[in-house]
């Protein structure tokens, strides 16, 4: 669906993307991760034809960009850094005049187009927000508005920079539904973000960005796949190590005992043998990586350092400036 080749835009003496080699395919949902200014709206300009690369080849829907445009564009709906809209008009009569100028504008008649953008409205959750003018809208009913002019088109790709910026909670939540439900029905979405947790929650494939390459491009599936380490919360920790002995790659004092990692894929060989030995086991995993785990590795490799936003270890949901928690995690792994 998305192609690209040494994808690369300078801005005078400034690389924002720097040889990137996308591969977005067709029932993705690809989550296009990067700091700050890493260069994804960029790429995302480019993937649409709104900024001319300074070299390499991008291809949209199997069309050659910009040169594509009239052919790609119709097919794909986009949201880019805020949607612009008449601030003086409803989101309503913004969407019947967007459509009105788009593709099907002329061969709809007014009352397909009508109930188009009722039921755009309705998916994004503006229904009920009837002649209220846009100036008037918060910024996440601006990306709703936005999202919805691109769901008018029934897009078979949807490219969305940012989607969720400035919604609250409630409103990712929805928004994310409503992606995964339009992915299930066919559409095959690439969004940029900065925040891991969100790409980690609904992606099906990563790429990550990192002042202008892509240093990572895989299945989430397959880069969370087990480690074949186990590890095992248990109230009997000294026990459990003797017991283990060299298999035991890790341990640590936990809440209610302690948690070993411990080297093997068999769980259920290694609870059987920890219960029968008399050890109280009180949960036990094969170990996955997280994104963010492999974000770092990533970054670390291509001798980088990320600013990405991570959930905090403080506690659920809460964030900080990324790369503080980074360079707070890394000095609590020096520590330990
Ligand atoms: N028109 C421009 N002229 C000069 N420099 C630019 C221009 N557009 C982007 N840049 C620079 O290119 C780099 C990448 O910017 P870009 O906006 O693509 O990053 P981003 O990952 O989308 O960041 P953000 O999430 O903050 O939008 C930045 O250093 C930015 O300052």
């Amino acid at each position: 669906m998305i192609r690209t080749e040494g994808l690369t835009k300078r801005y005078g003496r400034v690389t924002a993307v720097d040889g990137v080699d996308l591969d977005v395919r067709e029932g993705d949902v690809y989550g296009f991760l990067g700091a700050n200014g890493s260069g994804k709206t960029t790429t995302v300009r480019m993937l649409l034809g709104l900024v001319l690369a300074t070299s390499g080849t991008a291809e949209v829907l199997g069309r050659p960009m910009p040169r594509g445009r009239a052919e790609v564009l119709p097919q794909v709906g986009a949201l880019v850094e805020g949607p612009g809209a008449y601030d003086g008009l409803s989101g309503r009569a913004n969407l019947r005049l967007f459509d009105a100028m788009g593709p099907r504008g002329a061969a709809g008649g007014r009352r397909t187009r009508r109930a188009r953008v009722e039921e755009a409205l309705e998916r994004v959750g503006l229904a009920g927000v009837d002649r209220r003018p846009v100036r008037a809208y918060s910024l996440g009913m601006r990306q709703r508005l936005g999202l919805a002019s691109a769901l008018l088109r029934a897009p078979r790709l949807l490219v969305l920079d940012e989607p969720t910026n400035g919604l609250d909670p409630q409103g990712i939540h929805e928004i994310r539904e409503l992606l995964l439900e339009l992915n299930r029905a066919g559409v095959t979405v690439f969004l940029s973000s900065h925040l891991l947790a969100e790409i980690e929650q609904m992606c099906t494939r990563v790429g990550v960005l990192d002042r202008g390459r892509l240093v990572l491009q895989e299945q989430l599936d397959v880069l969370q796949r087990p480690t074949g380490r186990t590890e095992v919360l248990t109230a009997d920790p000294t026990r459990a190590a003797e017991l283990l002995g060299g298999a035991v790659e890790h341990r640590a004092a936990a809440p209610g005992g302690g948690r070993l990692l411990v080297r093997t894929d068999d769980a259920a060989g290694l609870n059987r043998r920890l219960v029968e030995a008399g050890c109280r086991v009180l949960t036990l995993a094969p170990e996955r990586r997280t994104l963010e785990d492999v974000v770092l590795a990533a970054a670390r490799g291509s001798g980088d350092r990320p600013g990405f936003r991570t959930d905090d270890d403080g506690g659920p949901g809460a964030q900080r400036d990324g790369g503080d928690a980074l360079a707070a995690r890394r000095a609590d792994e020096g520590a330990a």
